[in-house]
């Protein structure tokens, strides 16, 4: 295998054979003779230990040493001896020139006695142990000093350095370069003629040795004049160290030749790599750039039918808006419209095209249903016995009521008037209602959702529309806008669920559009955010309504959004751990809640099923154990019509009654909490939430659909 691979010279007796593998004389003879009778040359190595040389027995030691290995050799121009004292190896410490020169020397001695003298002269007897640049030159002058073996210098420049141990002789004392035919002076010393020809320019006679000072007379012929070493010149051109050098240094010439070939390589991969970097970054912006486009052109296309559709319906009912239910609309459009498929869009236009094209389906089909379902509302307003109407909120309807057969004075309300409406005596001719007013730039796209009121009657309402929650005084004055559209802290997607905490902290749910999970975040009544309150980090459920239970926690109403979830309410305290979900057992299982209350540690839940086109409240306990339920109406009529009022409650914490709202009779009916029905009021068609204020006097109506959609109607003293 070692000739398979051109090697021609083995290192055996090595002392870490020696030592570690417990290798003995015998066997290192016999391996001297097997790789020797197998052609191979040898570089027999002996020393003694620490131990041995403490000892005094050095001498005893390399001596049976040598004799196993010459006991195994005929052809000595094979070997070399190596002296390595175990000692110095690896270690750093090295023997002196001296010790050195003394193993040496008896080591030929021996070979002297025991072998040959020619044998002895012409072997060569090598040293190893920590050999360096510093201390190869002073061993290098030992007469029995042949070379050395060196391990880790070797590994190092310095090496070179060793390698011309025994050259310094060939090195011209005045350039440090290599003779180029060196002169003799006549003290003997040597300097090349280029050196020579150098100094004898600036003198005529004589001149100075610079070596040792000597005057040398200046020959006639001049430089010519000094004879030259033949034998150094000679022992330079054929020193074997010099043949190695040259070796070296083409090996090395080979290397940065070769370093500068990877090295090219290298850089050509690395230009070409960031080249197909920035190509590719170029597709992935050109990409979204063309995304970016193909989605402003549907925005705007989509808008556009949108705006259309409603002035359309518009000029159909002028005063009875359009029942276009754009929560509906919204989940249509966002089901086909999915952020997070952003990336196969982009892999895919055509795909994309389609599902906006299906998007545009959903929304024709969404406006035939709608056109289907508006036949005229009977009632307005049929309130009943003394209870005053206080405020009418509407986005182009502010201000005032006209009744039947009465003209109308400044902007009045067109509308279907009911037959019952002259009941309510407070509404007069031209009455105006004082009311919350949008500002501007949110009436276009205000949409309202969820609906919430403070102990001091400051009004908060959830506007998906515009992303964010209008904020109102008690007054109905306009006090902040909180949110805005996004899903970084204090930005809003889709504001649902919205609810007062103690110390007037403002508790917003954001649902989970375009994939991202939904969250509740808290606002000051100044409108800054504040913190996050509570944060899903799976997309599993979207946070409908909210409300407040004891010590500020939150009673959140879920819709799964994924499969395998169901709908449930979750309660969070105030660190946003979830400490309780019910709604999901066997017994009293929620179908699709819309609002939970806590009232006395009872939970109120309006819910609806729709299979069984009823919607009614369940209660739990404060365990979220199912009680009991009642109050169940029906969801519509005809089981044909397509719109349905879900039921939506309030808790009036003053008279501890449960308000539930039903939107198919357009009733709010007033519950003692064993549900059993103390009153009812007819009201607007629409509502998606109410609230009643913390003295009981007002609750707030906030539509969607309906006779007023798009509105905040605080409708009435209760
Ligand atoms: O064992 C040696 C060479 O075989 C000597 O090693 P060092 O030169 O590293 O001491």
């Amino acid at each position: 295998m070692i000739k398979d691979i051109g090697c021609e010279w083995v290192i055996l007796g090595h002392s870490e054979r020696r030592n570690i593998f417990k290798e003995t004389d015998e066997l290192i003879g016999e391996k001297v003779a097997h790789a020797l009778s197998e052609g191979l040359k040898v570089i027999a190595c002996i020393g003694e230990l620490l131990s041995e040389r403490e000892a005094g027995k050095t001498t005893e030691v390399v001596s049976r040493q040598i004799k196993a290995i010459a006991d195994n050799v005929s052809d000595w121009s094979k070997v070399v001896i190596a002296y390595e004292p175990v000692w110095a190896i690896g270690t750093g410490v090295t023997a002196t020139p001296q010790q050195a020169q003394e193993v040496h020397h008896q080591l030929r001695g021996w070979l002297k006695e025991n072998v040959s003298a020619a044998i002895a002269s012409s072997t060569r007897i090598i040293y190893g142990g920590s050999v360096n640049a510093k201390n190869c030159q002073e061993l290098a002058k030992e007469g029995d000093v042949d070379g050395f073996l060196v391990g880790g210098a070797s590994l190092k420049p310095e090496f070179v350095q060793i390698v011309n141990a025994r050259l310094k002789e060939s090195i011209c004392p005045i350039c440090l370069e290599e003779y180029v035919e060196p002169k003799v002076l006549p003290c003997l010393h040597n300097i090349c003629k280029k050196c020579l020809k150098e100094m004898l320019h600036r003198h005529t006679q004589t001149f100075h040795c610079p070596i040792c000072r000597a005057v040398c007379p200046i020959p006639e012929r001049g430089v010519a004049g000094f004879p030259t070493n033949d034998y150094l010149a000679r022992l330079i051109r054929e020193s074997p160290a010099k043949k190695v050098i040259q070796e070296i240094k083409k090996a090395l010439k080979e290397c940065s030749e070769k370093l500068v070939i990877v090295r090219r390589i290298q850089d050509e991969a690395r230009i070409d790599l960031e080249r197909q970097g920035e190509m590719i970054k170029e597709k992935i912006h050109e990409d979204f750039e063309n995304l970016v486009d193909v989605l402003r052109k549907q925005e705007e296309q989509l808008c556009s039918e949108v705006d259309s559709l409603v002035e359309k319906e518009e000029k159909k009912h002028p005063a009875c808006f359009l029942s276009l239910q754009t929560e509906t609309l919204l989940t249509h459009i966002e089901g086909r419209i999915k952020l997070r498929d952003i990336l196969d869009i982009a892999n895919d236009k055509e795909h994309f095209m389609n599902r906006i094209r299906d998007a545009n389906v959903a929304c024709t089909k969404l406006s035939h249903l709608h056109s289907a379902e508006t036949e005229k509302p009977k009632t307005l307003f049929k309130f009943i016995g003394n209870k005053e109407v206080l405020q009418c909120v509407s986005g182009n309807m502010f201000g005032l009521v006209t009744l039947k057969g009465h003209e109308p004075s400044n902007t009045l309300i067109q509308s279907p008037v009911s037959e019952n409406l002259q009941s309510l005596d407070v509404l007069k001719p031209g009455t105006r209602f004082h009311s919350l007013d949008i500002p501007q730039p949110f009436k276009k796209r205000f949409q309202p959702f969820a609906v919430a009121m403070n102990d001091e009657g400051s009004i908060a309402v959830s506007d998906q529309g515009n992303h964010s929650v209008l904020l109102y005084s008690k007054g109905g004055e306009f006090l902040a806008r909180i949110g805005g559209r996004g899903s970084s802290q204090g930005s809003l997607e889709s504001p649902t669920g919205v609810t007062f905490l103690s110390r007037h902290l403002i508790a917003i749910a954001d649902g989970c559009l375009f994939g991202n999970p939904a969250r509740i975040q808290a606002f000051d009544s100044s409108g800054r955010f504040t913190r996050c309150l509570v944060k899903l980090y799976v997309n599993s459920h979207w946070f409908t309504r909210v409300s407040v239970g004891n010590n500020d926690q939150l009673i959140v109403t879920c819709t799964p959004v994924m499969p395998g979830y169901d709908a449930c309410i979750k309660v969070f305290n105030t660190s946003g751990d979830e400490v309780l979900c019910f709604g999901t057992g066997l017994s009293g299982k929620l179908l699709h809640p819309t609002k939970a209350v806590l009232h006395n540690n009872e939970y109120f839940v309006s819910d609806v099923d729709k299979k069984n086109n009823r919607c009614m409240v369940s209660v739990f306990d404060q365990h979220g154990k199912y009680l009991r339920a009642f109050g169940e109406c029906m969801l519509k009529k005809d089981p044909n019509e397509h719109a349905f009022y879900p039921l939506v409650i309030a808790l009036d914490v003053a008279d501890f009654r449960v308000l539930a709202y039903s939107g198919l009779y357009r009733l709010v009916r007033c519950y003692f909490p064993n549900g059993a029905l103390d009153s009812y009021y007819n009201t607007l068609g629409g509502v998606t939430d109410m609230a009643v204020t913390g003295d009981g006097r007002v609750f707030v109506v906030c539509g969607g659909a309906g006779e007023f959609p798009h509105s905040v109607q605080v409708i009435f003293h209760y």
